[in-house]
């Protein structure tokens, strides 16, 4: 079956090698695509993963999009511009999301983005613990392929699974895009905790407590608890947090050792934040982890004033 990434970075990139020659990858830059074709690989991106011989590279969007599946590997807060631009090559398609965030302007994660811009579409979002070379490499990776539609997400769950790309389905769309979106937000609490040589005790208080947050916030939208522990909750939580290679965690350690971190690199957690805040308010939910990471970003907060803050909440039972 033909399949369709749009957006050539590290994870549309990933993705389309290990989908392989049935893909085509679709780059905005026809001097990016070109150059992609002719070394056979993503340099910009994704050093170092040759692309497989039978994969189309492609800056035409009209002939990328005659797939009936089409992957969106665009950041959650560049989506909704994609889609308003193209909506018309998009009606009608299996549309699935593969970005990880809650839209700033709107808190909707990216399936409601996607249903905003292109009504006559079926939406669906693949998540979970994947880091993109991890995936390039052919290395062995779990998802979850969250559809509303069982029968879509059954399609969906066959075409995109691969020998080394593993899919688990569920029709918790709200439990999947939150899990992925939140726990972006947690990995760059817990990178500044590192940053700042807590130590390994209060990273995993903060990983726990934060997951407590996530589930507080994902509960109260409709999501089943049984999702937040799975794959694209706990499962990449627990990959996030504790791994050098995510960007949130990066953002996270620069912040902990007050180094510079380079605004250009796509870290989801910092949008999603400030939208997660802002909706735990108007909701009334208690999502301190996530009060603190938007203090710590718009540095209204030290990370030493940070720690004492949390550690001097009133007391409570877990
Ligand atoms: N890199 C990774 O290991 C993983 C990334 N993800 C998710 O994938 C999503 C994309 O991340 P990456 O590929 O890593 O980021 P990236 O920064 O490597 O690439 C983003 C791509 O989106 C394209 N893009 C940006 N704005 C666009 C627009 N308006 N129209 C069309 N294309 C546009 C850029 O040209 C670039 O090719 C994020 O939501 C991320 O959370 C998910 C799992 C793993
Ligand atoms: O979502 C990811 C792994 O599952 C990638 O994390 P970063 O976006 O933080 O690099």
């Amino acid at each position: 079956m033909s399949i369709t990434v749009i957006g050539a970075g590290a994870f549309g990139t990933a993705l389309a090698i290990s989908i392989g020659e049935s893909a085509t990858l679709w780059c905005r830059d026809e001097t990016h695509a070109a150059e992609m074709i002719d070394h056979a690989e993503n340099q910009r991106r994704l050093p170092g993963a040759p692309l497989p011989s039978g994969l189309t590279v492609t800056a035409d969007l009209s002939k990328a999009c005659q797939p009936d599946i089409i992957l969106l590997a665009v950041p959650t807060q560049k989506l909704r511009s994609f889609l308003t631009e193209n909506a018309a090559l998009m009606t009608h398609k299996k549309l699935v999301a593969c970005c990880k965030g809650i839209e700033r302007s709107s808190g909707l994660g990216p399936i409601g983005v996607i249903e905003d811009c292109v009504p006559d579409t079926q939406a669906a979002i693949l998540t979970g613990p994947s880091f993109a070379a991890d995936i390039a490499r052919g290395l062995p990776t779990a998802l979850t392929l969250a559809c509303r539609n069982e029968e879509t997400g059954k399609t969906l769950q066959a075409a995109l699974t691969t020998r080394n790309m593993r899919l688990y389905r569920t029709t918790d769309t709200i439990g999947a895009e939150l899990g992925g979106a939140l726990k972006n937000v947690i990995a760059i609490a817990c990178g500044a905790v590192m940053g700042a040589k807590l130590g390994e005790s209060a990273r995993a208080a903060l990983m726990t407590r934060g997951f407590a947050e996530m589930q507080r916030m994902a509960l109260a939208l409709g999501a089943q608890a049984e999702t937040l522990v799975g794959l694209s909750g706990f499962g990449d939580l627990a990959l996030t947090c504790s791994s050098a290679l995510s960007r949130n965690y990066q953002l996270g350690l620069a912040l902990g050792s007050r180094d510079n971190f380079d605004p250009s690199i796509t870290v989801e957690g910092a949008a999603t934040a400030r939208a997660v805040e802002m909706q735990a308010q108007s909701l009334g939910i208690d999502m301190p982890v996530t009060q603190t990471v938007v203090a710590l970003l718009d540095q209204r907060l030290t990370i030493e004033d940070a720690a004492a803050q949390l550690l001097t909440r009133p007391l409570k039972e877990e």
